[in-house]
């Protein structure tokens, strides 16, 4: 079923720059209209500026002006599911067409685990209410 979406993770994974961790991942973002968008991780000398895949995928995805995404898979150890951090479950969070997408973790073309947004994000913090901020400020 997510055929085209894992394949598509995989082959990111390829060009993962990881010269620091030699730890490579690939994702892949399905979108409202159908269109995929993948991204590897890149990683700096000043390891905190390294950028994880899920967000490469999710920023390319913006980038070319597509905002809801349907699913996302990811892939890092080939043998074991590798979850996506915090940082990126907050920024998928932003992008996810509703808390019930699926996130596909995948191990190898045959083996993955689908998850939810919801599951593995539970009570995420969303969109601030500009309005109320507004009320709150008395402007
Ligand atoms: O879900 C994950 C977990 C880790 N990484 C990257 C960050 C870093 O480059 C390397 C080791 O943590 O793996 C990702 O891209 N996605
Ligand atoms: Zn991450």
């Amino acid at each position: 079923m997510y055929k085209e979406l894992i394949e598509s993770a995989l082959e990111a994974r390829e060009n993962a720059y990881v010269p620091y961790s030699n730890f490579k991942v690939g994702s892949a973002v399905l979108m409202e209209d159908g269109s995929i968008f993948s991204g590897c991780n890149i990683e700096n000398a000043s390891y905190g500026a390294t950028n994880c895949a899920e967000r490469t995928a999710i920023f390319n995805a913006v980038s070319h002006g597509h905002t809801k995404i349907k699913a996302l898979a990811v892939v890092g150890d080939p043998h074991n599911f590798t979850f996506p951090c915090g940082i990126c479950r907050q920024v998928m969070v932003e992008f996810a067409e509703n808390k019930n997408i699926p996130i596909i973790i995948i191990k190898n073309k045959d083996e993955y685990v689908v998850e939810t947004m919801e599951d593995i994000l539970p009570g995420a913090f969303t969109k601030i209410d500009l309005d109320a901020v507004k009320d709150v400020k008395n402007v």
